[in-house]
């Protein structure tokens, strides 16, 4: 089925009583069956998402040496600061900054299987205190709504609510704070890709557009829509559901010159440990399962570790050169 706008699913009907929520779980089921992206109506004070925005702003405004000091290059973990192009996608630069952002975790001695080395600390500014608190606020609240997202997941394809609930006890979620500038080098903000993960909360900065996402009836642009997430699932929703559920490819074009965008990615992860529970699919939904999309550039490991450290190691080619030579084939 082709589309040419993404549908949009409003968290309000979780409690507008049973017919609601029965039509929710409809619309998250075809929304990720048809498209694997949508709308999420969030009802969240625009209070807390111009808060989050200021403090993004802040720390992109940062002096260079403030933010040079947290770069992720220091980090093994894949934390901390990427600089302007400091990050490929499928081979290409990326013209974007950002600052990543994990489970505050200690070192591990242990880092055999090699995803272990992605637990670990995080680097905070230290010229902004409130990005750590604002922050931290933030994925407790996306952490929740993820949960209950998943449920929903569960019960729409006919599993138990709770299929997906020891798998996230100990969840590895992701944040990005990402800046785009305006720029006439290139058009590639990010360039195509999946998400490797189960699902993406994605706030965008109010008014912006840039994000593009692949349908079978070509690339459409994915209007600013506000008070709402866009929301997407990536390749282990995928793998689950034997692609019943679809992690769809998505870019963000470079704004004009004389402008910027900023966004917040947030992936909602298990542990890296995790082994992804698959889903019993109820017949109907079995029978069109299409299978999980082979390709040999990109192998889907249902392993969450393995399946993130594949991206980073691809997207970060600098830091998997000076902190995980041996597993890219460097030097060592
Ligand atoms: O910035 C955006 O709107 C999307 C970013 C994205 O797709 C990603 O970081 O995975
Ligand atoms: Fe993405």
């Amino acid at each position: 089925m082709s589309h040419d706008a993404l549908p949009v699913l409003d968290l309000a009907d979780l409690h507008a009583g049973p017919e609601a929520v029965e039509r929710f779980r409809e619309q998250l089921r075809v929304a990720t069956h048809e498209v694997g992206f949508f709308h999420l109506r969030h009802g969240i004070d625009r209070a807390v998402v111009d808060e989050l925005f200021a403090t993004a702003r802040a720390f992109f405004a940062l002096p260079e040496e403030d933010k040079r000091a947290i770069e992720m290059t220091n980090s093994a973990q894949f934390r901390g600061w990427t600089r302007l192009g400091g990050e490929l996608t499928q081979g290409q630069v990326d013209y974007r900054e950002q600052i990543d952002i994990g489970p505050e975790r200690p070192l591990r001695d242990d880092v055999d299987p090699p995803y272990l080395r992605l637990d670990g600390p995080n680097q905070w500014p230290a010229a902004l205190p409130q990005l750590r608190t604002v922050i931290e606020a933030w994925t407790d609240r996306l952490g929740v709504l993820g949960r209950d997202l998943m449920a929903q997941w569960a019960l729409s394809l006919g599993a138990p609510a709770d299929h997906f609930t020891s798998t996230f006890d100990d969840a590895s979620t992701l944040l990005k704070i990402v800046r785009y500038p305006g720029t006439e080098q290139t058009s590639q903000g990010v360039g195509d890709h999946k998400d490797p993960g189960f699902l993406t909360l994605l706030l965008i900065e109010p008014g912006k557009s840039g994000l593009q996402v692949q349908t079978d009836g070509g690339w459409i642009d994915v209007p600013p829509t506000d008070d709402c997430f866009v929301v997407n699932i990536g390749e282990l929703m995928e793998a689950v559901t034997d692609g019943y559920l679809r992690a769809t490819s998505h870019r963000v074009t470079a704004p004009a010159v004389g402008s910027e965008r900023l966004s917040i990615p947030f992936f909602f992860n298990p542990a890296l440990d995790a082994e992804a529970p698959v889903v019993p699919l109820r017949p109907e939904y079995a029978e069109r399962a299409r299978g999980v999309t082979q390709d040999a550039a990109n192998v889907i490991s249902t392993r969450y570790g393995d399946n993130l450290l594949k991206a980073r190691l691809r997207a970060h080619p600098d830091v998997a050169a000076r902190h995980h030579a041996d597993l890219v084939g460097g030097a060592g």
